[in-house]
């Protein structure tokens, strides 16, 4: 909590806050002192000129407070909001910059809670810090001072009271804080299986396991909700009790003060002094117990936070002065010399000693079964893992010397699942290339076979909703391909990007991309399952279980290689081939 205190406390805002608290704590403190004057000159006496004159400066003095007081709820919560915004930006920014392997550790639902509800809470401790935590123990501390020098007798009373109330706090901050602290956790599970309901909801429905869901998200409800109910039960068992022992104080400081007042060795109006004094201090007090509930559930939401702003990013770039750069818009080659990747936490390599080279202008393809490391394959190469040993080349220079900034200005990716975002064609598209005109959209979606469909949806500025739930899965994946032929690059890469489509738009697609000027001049790498879409590729690679089990064009490896010639068996069989054939001379 103080870490992030420090880093994103703006000064004028605090400054401000604690000024004004301070007005307010001293107007709430003078105020007693004008009522015992009151009391004692004016209405003892029956001086109506002392009445009318202390009247006015309580009046002057409570208004002085009041406005104090609003004052410093104002800075409190304009600092408060302030840091809440810089926390949401700084985790956005960082986890825009973490790996897979960061989000997996932290999983997508807690991070979402933690840029919202642990957020929420920092933010209210920040309000009650610079409103109670500094008020209440300058009020606590002067009100005991002043209500010792008023009358020192009649603060035997607090010998008594301050410690009742000091052990009830204490216990019931025993038993509510670790409540509070799982409150947290249990909010991370709430948020995960209502994610999954929603993502999943098809599927859910498709299955008939609404029950099921319904009942795991009603336990973790209904787990959430008790410990919440025990945590405020405690925290508001402490109000009553907390009301008795200050009556009680009040009843024991009348009973002492009525005798000095009949002894007349004190006079009234310390008396009802000293009652305001009292009641200061006990609402200290009790503002002081409710920081001690909140505080440890806000550093447990400040510790979530600052896990994430502190996390190593396991794919970063090198040093500055160690960084290669390489031309943009050029062409340029690919290399994978003996390479292993294993996934964080697995015994097995998850990819193993692959050894190819890509020469600018020729494509490569990627096949194998489910499961065998084609994608795992293509996303080492704008670095989404790291590699455990090897070297990938990207225009004869190492990946991880390249800044991530220039690697992907050169690399054009398609993901296996097609991601689209909420906007419209247009906005989407230009994801690849803000600058693009309407023509080479056109132009690029008439390659990726998208040209009919968007004109019916509207053109470019038809919308696409939310995860482009408004377009079939073979629609999304065109656009997707399209947005990748849009950016400029050296390298595009499809990932399994034409499984959702038809033979035949499969085949005019891949003529298309063939005729593109710039496609030629790159490197294009596509992964397939089918042997129609890589069988014109100037290299094939066969996968299986992480090794190259065949590498050579279509001709050769239907000749020589095993594993190839049972993927074309298979696919032939279910006349996959020939179909394939037929619609490409279409
Ligand atoms: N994030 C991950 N963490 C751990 N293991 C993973 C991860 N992603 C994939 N794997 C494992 O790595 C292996 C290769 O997966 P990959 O997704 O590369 O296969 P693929 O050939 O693309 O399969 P498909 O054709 O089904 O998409 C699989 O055994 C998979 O379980």
């Amino acid at each position: 909590m103080i870490r992030i205190a420090k880093r994103n406390l703006t000064g004028w805002a605090t400054t401000l806050a604690v000024l004004f608290m301070i007005i307010q704590v001293a107007c709430d403190l003078y105020l007693p002192t004008i009522t015992a004057e009151l009391v004692d000159r004016g209405i003892m006496a029956k001086n109506f000129t002392y009445i009318w004159r202390d009247g006015g400066y309580m009046l002057v003095v409570a208004a002085i407070g009041l406005l104090a007081a609003a004052g410093n709820v104002y800075f409190a919560s304009t600092q408060a909001m302030q840091v809440g915004e810089k926390l949401r930006r700084q985790i956005f920014h960082r986890v825009l910059r973490f790996s897979s392997k960061e989000i997996n550790e932290f999983g997508d639902s807690s991070l979402i809670t933690r840029s919202t509800n642990d957020i929420v809470q920092i933010q209210n401790v920040m309000v009650q810090v610079l409103r109670m935590m500094l008020q209440s123990p300058i009020m606590l501390v002067a009100a005991c001072v002043l209500a010792y020098v008023r009358e020192p007798r009649l603060t035997r009373v607090f010998l008594v009271s301050l410690p009742v109330l000091a052990v009830v706090v204490v216990a019931v901050m025993y038993f509510a804080v670790p409540l509070f602290k799982s409150i947290q956790k249990k909010t991370d599970r709430i948020n995960l299986i209502f994610r999954e309901g929603l993502t999943g909801v098809r599927v859910i429905r498709a299955f008939r396991e609404e029950q099921r869901e319904q009942d795991r998200f009603k336990q973790a409800n209904a787990d959430y909700t008790q410990t919440g109910i025990k945590a405020f039960t405690l925290v508001s068992f402490l109000f009553p009790v907390m009301i008795l022992i200050l009556s009680l104080t009040n009843v024991g400081i009348i009973l002492v003060g009525s005798r000095l007042i009949a002894g007349m060795t004190m006079q009234v109006g310390n008396l009802i002094a000293f009652l305001t004094y009292a009641t200061q201090i006990m609402i200290s007090f009790m503002m002081l117990s409710m920081i001690f509930v909140f505080v440890p559930r806000a550093s447990a939401s400040a510790a979530r936070v600052n896990a994430v702003l502190e996390q190593p990013i396991s794919v970063d770039d090198a040093p500055r002065d160690e960084q290669v750069k390489i031309a943009p818009g050029q062409p340029a080659s690919l290399r994978f010399d003996h390479v292993n990747f294993r996934y964080q936490g697995a015994e097995k390599l998850a990819l193993h000693d692959l050894n190819f080279a890509v020469k600018a202008g020729q494509t490569l393809a990627i096949i194998g079964g489910t499961g065998s490391g084609k994608s795992t394959l293509v996303n080492l190469i704008p670095r989404l893992f790291d590699i455990e040993s090897g070297r990938i080349e990207v225009d004869g220079q190492p990946i991880e010397q390249l800044s991530q900034h220039d690697l992907h200005e050169v690399i054009s990716i398609t993901q296996q699942k097609a991601v689209l975002f909420s906007g419209t064609i247009r906005s989407n598209l230009q994801f690849g290339n803000a600058s693009a005109s309407d023509d080479e959209l056109w132009h690029a979606l008439a390659i990726a076979q998208a040209a009919d469909f968007v004109k019916e949806a509207g053109g470019l500025d038809a919308p696409v909703e939310q995860d482009g739930s408004n377009f079939s899965g073979g629609q999304r994946q065109r656009l997707a391909i399209a947005r990748t032929i849009i950016k400029p690059a050296s390298i595009y890469i499809f990932d399994d990007s034409f499984s959702a489509l038809d033979f035949k738009t499969d085949a005019a697609l891949r003529q298309a991309l063939q005729q593109d000027q710039q496609i030629q001049q790159a490197v294009t790498v596509i992964v397939a399952q089918r042997v129609s879409t890589v069988a014109d590729a100037d290299q094939i690679l066969v996968i299986d279980e992480g090794e190259v089990v065949g590498q050579g064009t279509h001709a050769e490896l239907k000749a020589e290689n095993k594993t190839y010639q049972q993927i074309v068996d298979s696919q032939i069989q279910k006349g996959d081939e020939k179909r394939a054939s037929r619609t490409t001379k279409d």
